[in-house]
């Protein structure tokens, strides 16, 4: 079947959808109606109707939707029924967090690089990769076709460091520097920025 265009709130809202279904089938259970997702996940049953149908009738009257089958859907709308690797900059204190969680993910979407520009960092190891300098990134990214990347270096080298893996080719950038990274068209940022959060949520106090 030929997805549809859809919205950026749309893709956002589907991990949060893939999470909570992660976790029922991990309890067996074997369907879930849109009313019992809307109240897990705070949404509205009927905006959750309406994301799902963007891509077929997924879901049966009375019975809701099977929990195994949805989850199939959605990975693969997400493109993570295949694998997909994902390269990493920078091996500093964050690095080795990523890194860390990365080894523990059952996911199709994983580490498989991590480079960094300190010599002395360098051909040691992180849950099994090899810190890479950055002359082969290029290579790399080519050999493992690599399309996403991480960014966890100080700001000040975030922009340069962005502009070399758009010229290796990469399209999609998770930048958790304290910066604005510049793109070119057909490449996607998202930003995680912890101080950012904390901030809006200061608001609320
Ligand atoms: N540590 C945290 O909890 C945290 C949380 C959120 C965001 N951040 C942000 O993430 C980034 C990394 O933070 P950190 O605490 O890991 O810093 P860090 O100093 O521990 O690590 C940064 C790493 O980047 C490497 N590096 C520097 N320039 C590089 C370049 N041009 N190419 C490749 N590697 C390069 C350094 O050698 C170092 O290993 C910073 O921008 C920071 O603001 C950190």
């Amino acid at each position: 079947m030929k997805v549809p265009r859809i919205s950026e709130a749309v893709v956002r809202r589907l991990p949060v959808y893939l999470r909570y279904l992660n976790s029922l089938q991990a309890l067996h259970v074997r369907t879930v109606s849109s009313q019992q997702l809307g109240e897990a996940l705070d949404l509205n049953p009927a905006q959750i109707r309406k994301d799902l149908a963007c891509f077929g009738e997924f879901g049966r009257k009375g019975i809701g939707y099977e929990v195994n089958y949805l989850i199939e859907k959605i990975k693969s709308i997400l493109k993570l029924d295949q694998k997909i690797n994902v390269v990493l900059i920078g091996a500093g204190h964050l690095g080795h967090a990523i890194s860390n969680y990365n080894a523990y993910l059952k996911d199709n979407m994983r580490i498989t690089a991590i480079f960094d520009a300190d010599p002395g960092k360098v051909g040691k190891k992180i849950v099994g990769l090899t810190i890479q300098a950055l002359s082969t990134l290029s290579e790399t990214v080519k050999e493992m076709n690599i399309r996403i990347a991480i960014i966890a270096v100080p700001a000040e080298a975030a922009q340069a460091v962005a502009d070399e893996l758009m010229r290796c080719g990469i399209t999609g950038i998770l930048n958790f520097a304290p910066v604005n990274i510049r793109v070119i068209e057909g490449v996607r940022v998202h930003d995680a920025d912890v101080t950012m959060e904390l901030h809006s949520l200061a608001y609320y106090l």
